[in-house]
């Protein structure tokens, strides 16, 4: 390995915790970083995983078809049962797919757990076994050309035919042709369908189907099926999104995957499940893993990336006629770099939070308790919505700070934002899933207005908040976590007064609602802010007695909120609970919390422990070796494969000499 760049070595040479002890901390225990360690490393070792073509200077139908090479190897490897463990699995293909959507991604985060939590037993027995050893390879396909987010105006119909027992699968319309789905334009062999059932004239809303797209002997399409790719997007080119369109498709009737509704053969329906909405699980568990697993780890690599070459790069003057500095020793530099980071750390400890409750809530689920479902709902929604943002903003942020060669591919960020930025809008448009939070907000605050008792994350709506914030320069947990409450409780309170208010005045609900919907988005984006304060709060509580790194740990809690106040300064201020001077106090602190953390910036981009080919990055290399690293990158570029390119001889030799030599 080449000799660390002394600049950022000394970064490390300085730091005041142990690396290691944090990624233990951040891993979830020093067993789970040992195996992540275990796999990656295994997965960093193989040739196939590693080797291949250059991903930047391929063009898109070769991305598609590396990542194809790619899928194949990761699935003959999973044959063998090595990554029966799923956090395995997911620390595998993070390595081989860095910053990429796989094609059979869908297969592994949507079709497989559709399949096992929406089919009946016998269903189970059958089918998940064959996704399981990639007999079958499937996606999650739901979307419609007119419709992602209205799910009950999905157009595609599954009429129920009682004498031969099937269901018949039609795309009636232009807008109601399948759009989307991952892995489905040219890899699935499958695929979950959810399609309107009708039976007997009467439709039943959205319901799972299994259906069969292509032969597993050659691969074509079955008759009555059209789909293909939807061609090249913003990012995600490694994927296959495609379009589907049903003529008439028979399937049988036990293809409807049937754990909460079954329709028995003369036609009969009868619903299992108690909540309606439960043919919705699966959004729920990819939205509660985006929130770590997309959102805060595409942040953090971001982070490492800029907070790296940060103190690699010299540039300017700090002291007149002095050496040029670190950029990251500007006062400026860090302001653009340690809140994003400090909210990286924030954003894990949520992701942590939801995932445990997510596995926690859906075992209840599964028993047949659903009385959590709707804070599971509500929670992960609003985590998603709240995270994704922050994460794609943050990792822009991460790029502007690279300055000019933050825009080349070298740098790794324009695919990182790419990729990342696409969780803003899939499993739910943020906008659209901030309102369903809200919709949770204001049935708490009418419950708490009628003086009952709101539990979970919405406790403190029926709590006594303070009327004054008594933050001082201690900054002490307690009393940040009180003004994110007052905050969230007051913008909740608000907006549900207007819409009492408007209905008072004669409007309808839906009219009252869609008048409050700019304020309630905001109300909701309050009350995920003031959560994810807390559950960053409940790590520093429960943290065991690791001095060095709980210290720094609370100074990055401490500039997340902070900077959160300053960002929203009107929220804290405008009806007089925070004063002028604590609002100044908190400016001041921010800057001063910067310097402090500062020394350890390099060490806590360090303790996330990304392996330089996940980051895929030349200025966030851990050598720190940036420039020639950088000189040869530009020397792989194809572009240079020959002194004078073709279109020299196309285009401008005709023009320049007047001839050419074609
Ligand atoms: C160590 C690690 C191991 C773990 C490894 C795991 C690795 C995982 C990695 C994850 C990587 C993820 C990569 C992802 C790849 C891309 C995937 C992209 C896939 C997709 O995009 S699939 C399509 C997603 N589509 C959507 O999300 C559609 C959005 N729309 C909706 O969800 C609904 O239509 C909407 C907006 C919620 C409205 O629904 P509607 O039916 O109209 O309902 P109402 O608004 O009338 O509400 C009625 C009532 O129901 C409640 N509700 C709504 N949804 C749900 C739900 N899901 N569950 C429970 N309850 C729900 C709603 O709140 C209302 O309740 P009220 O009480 O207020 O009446
Ligand atoms: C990269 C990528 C991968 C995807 N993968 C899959 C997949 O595998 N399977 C699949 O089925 N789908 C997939 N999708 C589709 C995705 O789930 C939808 O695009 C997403 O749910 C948003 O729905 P939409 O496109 O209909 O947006 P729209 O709902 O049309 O959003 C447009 C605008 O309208 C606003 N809006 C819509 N409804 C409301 C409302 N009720 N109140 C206020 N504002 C509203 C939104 O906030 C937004 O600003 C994928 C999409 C992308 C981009």
């Amino acid at each position: 390995m080449a000799a660390v760049n002394p600049d950022l070595q000394s970064e490390r040479d300085g730091a005041t915790f142990d690396t290691n002890k944090l990624t233990f901390l951040l891993d979830g225990g020093e067993g789970m970083t040992e195996r992540r360690r275990e796999v990656e490393a295994e997965a960093l070792a193989d040739p196939e995983v590693t080797g291949g073509p250059h991903y930047h200077f391929m063009s898109r139908p070769e991305q598609y078809s590396d990542a194809v090479r790619k899928a194949v190897h990761y699935m003959k490897q999973a044959k063998t049962g090595k990554f029966d463990n799923p956090a395995d699995a997911h620390w595998y293909r993070n390595t081989l797919w860095p910053n990429e959507m796989a094609p059979i991604g869908l297969h592994t985060t949507m079709f497989l757990p559709t399949l096992e939590n929406n089919s009946s037993p016998e269903q189970k027995e059958k089918w998940a076994p064959l996704a399981k050893d990639f007999k079958i390879i499937g996606t999650y396909s739901q979307t419609e050309m007119g419709h992602g987010t209205n799910l009950k105006a999905l157009e595609t119909t599954a009429t129920y035919e009682p004498e031969l027992e099937q269901f018949i699968l039609h795309s009636p319309t232009l807008s109601s042709i399948k759009w989307w789905p991952g892995g489905l334009g040219k890899t699935s062999n499958f695929a979950v369908v959810m399609a309107s059932m009708i039976i007997k004239g009467k439709n039943y809303g959205m319901h799972p189907f299994i259906v069969q797209l292509r032969s597993l002997e050659d691969h074509t399409v079955i008759t009555g099926i059209e789909v293909g790719d939807i061609g090249p997007k913003f990012g995600f080119n490694t994927i296959d999104n495609g379009y589907l369109k049903f003529d008439h498709v028979r399937i049988p009737r036990e293809n409807l995957l049937m754990k909460n509704a079954v329709v028995e053969p003369d036609g009969t329906y009868v619903r299992i499940a108690k909540n309606e909405k439960a043919a919705y699980s699966t959004m729920i568990f990819v939205r509660a893993m985006i929130v770590l697993e997309v959102a805060t780890r595409g942040l953090a690599q971001a982070c490492t990336i800029a907070v790296r070459y940060s103190c690699v790069r010299r540039q300017s003057e700090l002291v007149p006629g002095g050496p040029e500095p670190k950029v990251l020793d500007f006062q400026t530099q860090q302001y653009k770099l340690l809140p994003v980071l400090a909210s990286c750390y924030a954003y894990w400890f949520s992701g942590l939070f939801i995932r445990m409750t997510y596995f926690q809530i859906n075992y209840e689920i599964q028993q047949g308790n659903i009385d959590l479902l709707p804070e599971l709902h509500a929670v992960s929604s609003g985590l998603k919505a709240f995270t994704s943002y922050g994460s794609m903003a943050g990792i822009e942020q991460c790029r502007l700070a690279c300055g000019g060669h933050g825009f080349s591919q070298a740098s790794g960020l324009p695919k990182i934002y790419t990729t990342m930025t696409a969780g803003c809008t899939y499993e739910g448009e943020n906008s659209v899933l901030y309102l369903q939070m809200a919709r949770y907000l204001m049935k708490s605050f009418l419950q708490a207005e009628k003086g009952e008792t709101t539990t979970n994350s919405v406790a403190y709506l029926s709590k006594k908040n303070l009327d004054k914030c008594v933050l001082g320069a201690t900054l002490s947990p307690d009393t940040i976590i009180a003004a994110y409450e007052h905050r969230a409780a007051r913008l909740v309170r608000k907006a549900g007064l207007r819409v009492n208010a408007l209905e008072a005045a004669g409007k309808p609900y839906h009219e009252a609602w869609n008048l409050t919907s700019v304020q309630f988005t905001k109300a909701a984006e309050a009350h995920c802010h003031y959560f994810v304060v807390l559950k960053f709060a409940d790590t520093l509580e429960e943290m065991e007695d690791e001095a060095e790194i709980h210290n720094v740990l609370l100074q990055l809690f401490q500039l997340y909120a902070c900077y959160g106040i300053t960002n929203y300064a009107a929220d804290f201020t405008e009806d007089g609970f925070m004063s002028q001077e604590q609002l100044d106090m908190v400016r001041l602190r921010v800057l001063d919390l910067m310097a402090d953390i500062r020394p350890n910036a390099v060490a806590l981009v360090d303790s996330f422990d990304y392996p330089d080919h996940i980051l895929g990055s030349v200025l966030g290399r851990y050598d720190g070796n940036v420039y020639e690293n950088l000189y040869k990158w530009a020397k792989d570029s194809p572009l240079n494969k020959t002194e004078v390119h073709d279109s020299y001889y196309k285009y401008l030799q005709p023009m320049i000499t007047g001839k050419s030599n074609l």
